[in-house]
C-alpha cells in the first residue's frame, strides 16, 4: 500500500501540520515527520483536512432503478464529495426489507470500494406501512443494520411506529421517521402558502410535518427507543425538537443541504428540479434550520440524495418525481450556507457531517476524529476554490441538481478511504475492485 503525506494543511482539531498515512491508518501528524519510501506528497497548504464524510440518508437505487443510480456511481458520487461512508435507504425494488436485500447493498458497496456502503433496512414489509419487517434478522445479517426507516412514506400508523420503536430498542436500533402526514398531504405539491395559491399548486402544509415529529418524540419517549428525524425542514419542527431535547428527550434530527439554502420561490419557475420531498420551504424555514443545525438541535446534515432520469424529472410539475440529488454538492452547499456566513466553524462541521452521523448510525470506523492510530478516512478540500456546478460533470448517473449554474465555494481535493484515495486532484481514482 502507497504512503500518502499531506504536508500543511490545517488539520480539524489539530491545527497547521502534516498528516501521514500509512497501511490504512494515520500514523502521523505534526511538523517534519520522517518520510517512508516511496510516499507520496498530497500538497495541504491552504487546505483543509476533516475526518471522512458520512451521509445518514442516501438514495443508490440499486437494485431496481439502476437507470437512476448504482451503489458504484452513487458511492463514486459520494467519494467526490468528500463522504467516505453513506447509509442506503430502503425504498429500492425490491424493497431492503429482508437480510437478503440488505446483505447483497452491503457486498456491492464493498465490491465498488469507493465508499462504505451501510444499508438502511425497511420498517414494514415492502414499507407499505402494515406489518413489521424482519429487523432482527437484517440487524444480524452481515450487513448488521442499525438504521430503519421506509423513508420515502411516513410509518403513519401510531401502533405500528410504536412497535418499531420497541423492537429496535431490545439491540438499540433507530428508526429514522420520513415525518409526512399523508392526510394532510394528499395531492400536495409544494409548500402550503401564499405562494402554493400564486402558483395553483395544492399546498403541502408545515403542520404534515410538525404533527408527526410531535407524535413519534412522545411514543419515544414512552417507549424509551432511539428515533432519528429525517430531512426536517420547517421552523415549527426545529422549535419542537428544541423544546424535546430541552426537557431531555431522546431525538436526534437532520437538515439536507437544499433545505439550508433554497427556498420555495424557486418554484415560480415551475422548474421540477426545485420539487423535492418535504418541499422547499420559506425564507423563515431556512433561517430556523440554519439556528437549529448551528446550536446543535438538528444534529447533522444529511444530503438525501435522490437520483431520478431525464424522462421522470423533465416533465409538467405535478408529473415530475419528487427528489434532488446532493453528494457531490453537500460540502460546498454548507460551508456557504454555514461557515461562510459565520455560523458554524468547520471543526462544528466536521461534527455535524462526520461525528455525530457516524454515532447515530453507529458505525465505528468512520466519523472519528483525525488522530494517530484512527482509520485513514480523511477528506482534503480547498475553501478558497469557488466553482459553478454543472450537471453534465457529475459521477452521478443521474442529473438532477438544483444548483446547476450556481457558483459555490469549496473543492474537494483528495478523499481517503482506510488510507487508499478515492479521489485525488479532485478527480476519481480507480481504486474500486469494478472498475
Ligand atoms: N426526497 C425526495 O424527494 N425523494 C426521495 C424519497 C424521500 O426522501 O422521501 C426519493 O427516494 O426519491
Ligand atoms: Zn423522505
Ligand atoms: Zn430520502
Amino acid at each position: 500500500m502507497t504512503a500518502y503525506l499531506i504536508t500543511g494543511a490545517s488539520i480539524v482539531g489539530e491545527g497547521v501540520a502534516d498528516l501521514l498515512i500509512e497501511n490504512g491508518a494515520i500514523v502521523a501528524i505534526g511538523n517534519d515527520l520522517a518520510r517512508p519510501d516511496g510516499v507520496e506528497i498530497v500538497d495541504g497548504s491552504g487546505k483543509i483536512a476533516l475526518p471522512g464524510l458520512v451521509d445518514l440518508h442516501t438514495h443508490l437505487r440499486e437494485p431496481g432503478r439502476e437507470d437512476a443510480e448504482t451503489v458504484l456511481t452513487g458511492t463514486r458520487a459520494a467519494a467526490m464529495g468528500g463522504f467516505t461512508a453513506v447509509f442506503a435507504m430502503a425504498n429500492t425494488d425490491p424493497v431492503a426489507d429482508t437480510a437478503g436485500v440488505v446483505e447483497q447493498v452491503w457486498r456491492l458497496g464493498r465490491e465498488a470500494g469507493y465508499a462504505d456502503v451501510y444499508p438502511i433496512g425497511a420498517v414494514t414489509v415492502g414499507r407499505q406501512g402494515t406489518q413489521l419487517a424482519e429487523l432482527g434478522a437484517m440487524a444480524d445479517s452481515a450487513a448488521r443494520v442499525r438504521v430503519f426507516s421506509d423513508d420515502g412514506d411516513c410509518v403513519w400508523d401510531a401502533a405500528l411506529m410504536r412497535r418499531a420503536l420497541e423492537y429496535v430498542k431490545a439491540f438499540g436500533g433507530v428508526i429514522a421517521q420520513h415525518a409526512q402526514e399523508p392526510r394532510l398531504t394528499q395531492g400536495a405539491q409544494m409548500n402550503e402558502g401564499a405562494l402554493s395559491g400564486v402558483l395553483g399548486l395544492t399546498g403541502w402544509p408545515s403542520v404534515a410535518e410538525e404533527s408527526i415529529i410531535a407524535r413519534d418524540i412522545l411514543l419515544n419517549a414512552h417507549v424509551g427507543s432511539k428515533l432519528h428525524i429525517c430531512h426536517l425542514s420547517t421552523k415549527g419542527s426545529v422549535e419542537i425538537v428544541r423544546a424535546a431535547k430541552k426537557r431531555g428527550l431522546e431525538v436526534t434530527a437532520e437538515v439536507t443541504p437544499h433545505h439550508l439554502l433554497l427556498t420555495e420561490d424557486l418554484l415560480t419557475s415551475y422548474n421540477p428540479v426545485f420539487k423535492v420531498n418535504p418541499p422547499l420551504r420559506t425564507k423563515a424555514d431556512v433561517e430556523a434550520v440554519r439556528e437549529g443545525l448551528a446550536d446543535g438541535t438538528i444534529d447533522i446534515v444529511a444530503t438525501d440524495h435522490a437520483p431520478h432520469p431525464v424522462e421522470d424529472k423533465d416533465c409538467e410539475w405535478s408529473a415530475a418525481a419528487f427528489g434532488m440529488t446532493g453528494l457531490e454538492t453537500a460540502l460546498s452547499v454548507v460551508q456557504h450556507a454555514m461557515i461562510d456566513t459565520k455560523l458554524m466553524t468547520w471543526a462544528d462541521l466536521a461534527d455535524r457531517m462526520s461525528y455525530r452521523p457516524a454515532a447515530i448510525g453507529q458505525i465505528g470506523e468512520h466519523g472519528r476524529p483525525l488522530e494517530v492510530g484512527a482509520p485513514a478516512n480523511v477528506t482534503l478540500i480547498d475553501p478558497a476554490v469557488e466553482r459553478t456546478v454543472v450537471p453534465g460533470e457529475s459521477a452521478s448517473l443521474s442529473r438532477n441538481t438544483p444548483f446547476a449554474g450556481m457558483k459555490l465555494p469549496g473543492q474537494v481535493v483528495a478523499t481517503f478511504l482506510r488510507g487508499t484515495p478515492t479521489v485525488l486532484d479532485g478527480k476519481l481514482t480507480r481504486c474500486g475492485i469494478n472498475s
